[in-house]
């Protein structure tokens, strides 16, 4: 969608957030629905390499379930998510390693450096970034069930610390980091963690203005089967309204855990937009409108006003 009929005034609306931004951390967080389709993947990449053209200093933290689940679905091995988070066990984890450290890591790369952006990859392992142990088994119910059960997600880690310095180190050279979320333990462990619970933990220990999430759909939707229930702006309440009415399935739960995270750590707000339509994180940064949701921990912004 354009800015606006007169690219004057659009250019200095979005001025105003050109100067807002500059020099800000924006981690942003590129979904395996994103990542997959190679059209939206360049989109993506091309819109980051917007924001860095601007001087917004953005890290980039990705996932790849749908890739994985092909490739587990090629070597024969079980796909079973829970609350959105894969059970993994050893031959599971090395799939894992091989799309999220491997091919999907490098093909993003290429295109980011294609849009001109100088990405450096990294996964969670690298130089002690996401420290993780290994998740005990615990108690999960499902939205519309009464009582929970007990899951051992296996090979999963839960992040126990972050330490940024390699990436305030590529930073402080002028390189965009790309995060695999993938983890490491105690005795040379690796594990795997959902990239939302990756990309919150670190926008939270680099203190980022903003945190991103380009998903498939527009944004947090009212019903997840009706694409115009977009709701625009929403506090951590509304989003803990929203879970204990079932309305957060699948991806969308580790998602609202990240989002609380992200806020309660310092983030300034944390956006979710579609990596589907065309500018949509452009649209989000640059336009008080913005176009998909904005969730902030407590109403300071009122309904109607700019997003920015
Ligand atoms: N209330 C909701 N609003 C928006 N999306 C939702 C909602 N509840 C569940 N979802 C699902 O969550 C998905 C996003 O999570 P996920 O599949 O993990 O995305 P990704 O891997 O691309 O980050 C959406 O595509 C949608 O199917
Ligand atoms: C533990 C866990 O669930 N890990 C995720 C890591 C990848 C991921 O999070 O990818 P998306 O962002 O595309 O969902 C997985 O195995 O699918």
């Amino acid at each position: 969608m354009p800015l606006s009929p007169d690219p004057y005034a659009a250019l200095r609306n979005a001025a105003k957030y050109v100067k807002q931004f500059r020099s800000k951390t924006f981690v942003v967080k590129l979904g395996g629905a994103v990542l997959t389709d190679p059209r939206t993947r360049k989109t993506a990449c091309e819109q980051i390499a917007l924001l860095w053209a601007f001087s917004i200093r953005p890290v980039v933290v990705h996932g790849g379930g749908p890739e994985l689940d092909a490739l587990c679905d090629a070597l024969h091995l079980p796909i079973e998510k829970v609350a959105g988070r894969r059970i993994t066990s050893a031959p599971v984890l090395d799939a894992a390693k091989m799309v999220l450290a491997g091919k999907l890591h490098t093909d993003l790369l290429a295109d980011l450096q294609a849009a001109g952006v100088p990405a450096v990859g990294l996964s969670g392992v690298d130089a002690g970034l996401i420290k993780a142990r290994k998740r005990p088994p615990v108690l999960v119910t499902e939205p519309g069930e009464t009582q929970g059960r007990m899951v051992d997600y296996g090979l999963v880690g839960d992040i126990e610390s972050v330490d940024t310095r390699v990436v305030e180190h590529l930073r402080s050279a002028d390189y965009v980091p790309v995060i695999a979320p993938l983890s490491g333990g105690q005795d040379g462990a690796v594990y795997n963690t959902n990239a939302d619970t990756v990309a919150a933990a670190l926008a939270a220990a680099l203190h980022a203005e903003k945190l991103f999430f380009m998903v498939e759909v527009p944004g947090l939707l009212k019903d997840v089967s009706d694409p115009s229930s977009l709701i625009s702006l929403a506090t951590l309440s509304d989003l803990a309204s929203l879970e204990a009415e079932g309305r957060l399935t699948g991806g969308m739960r580790p998602k609202a855990h990240a989002m609380r995270h992200a806020l309660v750590g310092g983030v300034g707000s944390v956006h979710l937009v579609s990596g589907k339509q065309s500018d949509a994180l452009l649209e989000e940064v640059f336009t008080n409108e913005g176009s998909g949701t904005m969730v902030v921990r407590e109403h300071a912004v009122k309904h109607g006003e700019a997003k920015g």
